[in-house]
């Protein structure tokens, strides 16, 4: 329902309220819109439990009993179970609902084909960095989206953090960077403490100058706009620690380890596609 009783809002139903949903689920909230306007359907009963205590949204277990409710549908299920979700919800979709869905992989042709004819579809890829508003996803119009749904999308995601438009082919890549990227970050983190950590200072410590090191880093290259490599040099004295530092990462091979890993993702992305 759009009308004036919604603030304009749609109304949306998050089918699978795991890890993504949950911080999509959010992110509407924060968003503005109201609980009343947004239901989810969880598998896990113990889980729709928990989400209906700590958002005061509506939850059940039938995709196509929310799907028959709602304006916008908003896929958040793992890709293999996405064909079934599908094939629920087409029954009940009447035509000018929006379908959105984050599944890694999926290209937009395989739920036109399974959904009504015309039914406009927007796939995300969104990170779990959106839970607390810094997150960057980027979307891709199917056949039927309108410039009118890509704005809703938008505005959807408003409060997850960066936003771009792409198109589908650059999905896997995509995926690959930013979708899976915040793994990457993570393992840096990690491996940063545990290093601190060998080096005698204790594990809080070590944590807190990791994370407020990446994290510095990360608004540094965002603010300054200069390349990272000119930063890494601003931060490399001469004859001094970080060119001894920088000097084993790259021969431990870790830059070419980044390529090889985000090849690897955007392959599995790839492949996930296949087996729809
Ligand atoms: N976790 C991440 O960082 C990202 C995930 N994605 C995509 O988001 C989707 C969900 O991933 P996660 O949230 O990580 O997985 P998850 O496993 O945390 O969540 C999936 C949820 O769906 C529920 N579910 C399973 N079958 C269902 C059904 N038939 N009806 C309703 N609910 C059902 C499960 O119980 C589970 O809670 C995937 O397609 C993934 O590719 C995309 C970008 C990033
Ligand atoms: O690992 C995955 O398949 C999902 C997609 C991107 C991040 N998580």
């Amino acid at each position: 329902m759009t009308d004036e009783r919604t603030g304009g809002r749609p109304q949306v139903a998050v089918l699978g309220g795991g890890v993504m949903g949950e911080t999509l689920l959010s992110a509407l909230l924060t968003g503005g819109w109201a609980p009343e306007q947004v239901e989810v359907t969880e598998r896990h009963v113990p889980r729709a439990d928990e989400l209906a205590e700590r958002y005061g949204v509506r939850t059940g277990a039938s995709n196509a009993e929310a799907a028959a409710r709602a304006d916008v549908v908003l896929v958040a299920v793992k890709p293999n179970v996405v064909a079934g979700v599908l094939d629920e919800v087409a029954q009940v979709l009447r035509g000018g609902e929006l379908v959105v869905s984050v599944a890694a992989g999926l290209p937009i042709s395989t739920y036109e084909k399974r959904l009504p004819a015309g039914q406009p579809v927007v796939r995300v890829m969104p990170n779990t960095p959106a839970v607390v508003g810094k997150g960057a996803s980027a979307i891709a119009a199917g056949t039927h989206a309108s410039e009118g749904h890509l704005v809703l999308v938008e505005t959807m995601l408003a409060a997850t953090g960066l936003v771009v438009r792409v198109e589908e082919k650059d999905l896997d890549a995509v995926t690959a960077i930013s979708g899976s990227g915040p793994a990457y970050a993570f393992y840096l983190i990690d491996a940063m403490a545990e290093a601190g950590v060998l080096l005698g200072l204790s594990r809080d410590l070590a944590t807190r100058l990791a994370v407020a090191t990446v994290e510095g880093s990360a608004a540094l290259a965002a603010r300054s706009g200069d390349h990272p490599a000119v930063l890494r040099e601003r931060v490399s004295s001469p004859g001094g620690t970080t060119v001894a530092a920088v000097q084993v990462l790259d021969a431990h091979g870790v830059r070419a380890g980044v390529v090889a890993a985000a090849e690897a993702a955007r392959n599995r992305s790839r492949e996930l596609g296949q087996h729809f």
